[in-house]
């Protein structure tokens, strides 16, 4: 069979990743995977096992202790300044509990997603030319919240904050969008429009979209392939169509003691 592009070129490598806290507290343990790009991963395991820790490394939140992590074939371990800044524009980034400014406009919230593009104060000072505004609507329409535009974030409902979130992120124009539990403190029908916004990002605009995920059902009903994380380290690795109940029992068994 031909190699097709996903499985020669992925958007993200861990190679032999380790992350030890400076408490000593190890958050991932020789941790060796590719990310295709395009896919839609969702990595799940218990508190604690390491998937924020995970997420973090791809845009540098987190350092790494050793090893390498790859982001289009190149190191980013090392990364300052321009290309840091350059690394980070690309890779959008969402969180549970949103980090809106409350009290600004929705329009506010999303244009401020160009902060990696603009200086900090032009930000701040709301500087946006006509076209930014274009495009700040265009990401609303992405999330389904055009109507929302001039509306106070504190006043929307907790799905539609994430939407918004999620426009933000979207003003980046990122290649990769990294999901640190977007949903764990959502009802189900809000849970339902975020996970499928995320999902038509992946399968409409090409985004590789990593999800962490306490909910095992949801992982089965969006994720192309599942990974999880047992005390920081890699304990499965399945394409959806090969996950089954006892795999992912496997995930939340503790270690049986040495
Ligand atoms: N800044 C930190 N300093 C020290 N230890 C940390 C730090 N952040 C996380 N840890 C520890 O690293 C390990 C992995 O944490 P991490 O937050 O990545 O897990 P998680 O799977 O995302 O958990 P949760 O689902 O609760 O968010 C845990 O033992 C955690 O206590």
């Amino acid at each position: 069979m031909q190699a097709t592009a996903t499985q020669t070129n992925p958007i993200i490598s861990f190679k032999h990743v380790n992350k030890i806290y400076d408490n000593g507290t190890v958050g991932l343990k020789d941790i060796n995977f590719d990310i295709p790009r395009g896919q839609f991963l969702v990595v799940v395991g218990l508190s604690g096992a390491g998937k924020s820790t995970l997420l973090r490394t791809i845009n540098r939140m987190h350092e790494i202790t050793s090893g390498e992590v790859l982001v289009d074939n190149e190191s980013v371990s090392d990364y300052k300044g321009k290309a840091l800044r350059h690394l980070r524009r690309q890779i959008g980034m969402i969180f549970q509990n949103f980090n809106l400014v409350k009290r600004a406009t929705v329009e506010k919230n999303v244009l401020s997603g160009l902060v990696g593009y603009y200086p900090t104060w032009r930000c701040v000072l709301g500087l946006f030319t006509p076209h930014d505004r274009k495009r700040a609507f265009q990401a609303l329409d992405r999330v389904s919240l055009t109507k929302k535009l001039f509306s106070r974030a504190d006043e929307l409902s907790g799905g539609q904050q994430q939407r918004v979130a999620i426009a933000r992120a979207l003003m980046q124009d990122p290649k990769i969008m990294l999901a640190d539990e977007p949903i764990a403190s959502l009802d189900p029908r809000t849970t339902k429009a975020v996970m499928d916004t995320l999902k038509r990002l992946n399968r409409e605009d090409g985004i590789t979209v990593i999800v962490n995920l306490h909910s095992v059902e949801l992982a089965r009903e969006y994720a192309d392939r599942i990974v999880g994380l047992r005390s920081g380290e890699l304990v499965y690795d399945e394409p959806i169509d090969q996950v089954t109940e006892a795999g992912l029992n496997q995930i939340y068994q503790t270690k049986p003691e040495a």
